[in-house]
């Protein structure tokens, strides 16, 4: 389990409480600048808190070593930028780094996270030479490489044309079903309904609610938080929002 306690960041977040479990997807949705991206980076132990603590599998966060930890959570920052222009096989096998394993291990990883993010055809070419799409499916494609307990993306989809968003939804459901920790931050609502076991919906910093989507993301909340007067329509797990 990853945990935040009463987790705090100046003037970003306050007191945040939060049991993220594996085996299943979680949303991270709100506003912009409801701290989101805050929250995800924290859980990630890439900021620390002004108070308050993450912990995994109850140690603090902190006390782990930052290979170890960055072996067990594999986190995509927000922006698609990658300081050097490497190709893209060279840019996921980035992703075995915190790892001592043999090259034939290395290799099936790599060529695994480039399969399953439908990369090959342009695994020799340069970053530069990518449209935004592509570089954000290697850029995942990495995280993947790595193979982490925890798997931790910010808006991963949101440079994605439809195809690639439901092969790669259904690639996050398939590896939470394995019992990893899949925990997303998105601004769709519906794909979060449609696709999250469960949901946290951030405000200002603060935890409005959490919970199954269909409690987490009710009208109530949704009017409450995006002040929106919207409706649900349609079956469980192919929801849409009409405003
Ligand atoms: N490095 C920083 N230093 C100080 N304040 C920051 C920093 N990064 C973000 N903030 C502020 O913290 C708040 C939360 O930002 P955050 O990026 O977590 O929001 P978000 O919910 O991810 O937003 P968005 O949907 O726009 O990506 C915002 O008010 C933002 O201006």
């Amino acid at each position: 389990m990853l945990e935040a306690l009463g987790l705090t960041i100046a003037h970003r977040l306050h007191e945040v409480t939060v049991q993220l479990r594996s085996g299943r997807v979680t949303a991270i949705v709100g506003p912009n600048g409801a701290g989101k991206s805050t929250l995800l980076a924290a859980l990630a132990g890439l900021i620390q808190p002004t108070s308050g603590a993450v912990t995994l599998t109850s140690h603090p966060l902190t006390q782990l070593p930052p290979q170890e930890r960055a072996r067990r959570i594999g986190y995509l920052p927000q922006s698609g930028e990658v300081a050097w222009n490497l190709a893209v096989r060279t840019l996921v096998g980035l992703g075995r780094l915190p790892h001592r394993t043999d090259a034939a291990e290395n290799y099936a990883a790599v060529a695994d996270a480039i399969a399953t993010m439908q990369l090959e055809p342009l695994a020799d070419r340069a970053l530069s030479t990518l449209s935004g799409g592509e570089r954000a499916r290697a850029l995942l494609a990495r995280v993947l490489a790595t193979r982490p307990q925890w798997i931790l993306a910010d808006e991963p989809l949101a440079a994605l044309d439809l195809a690639h968003q439901q092969a790669l939804i259904r690639r996050l459901r398939d590896l939470a079903q394995e019992g990893r920790g899949v925990v997303l931050v998105v601004h769709d609502l519906a794909l979060a309904m449609n696709h999250a076991d469960h949901v946290l919906v951030l405000d200002r910093g603060r935890l409005i609610a959490q919970g199954p989507p269909q409690d987490a993301l009710s009208e109530n909340v949704i009017a409450k938080v995006w002040n929106l007067n919207a409706s649900w329509l349609g079956q469980p797990g192919h929801k849409a929002l009409a405003l």
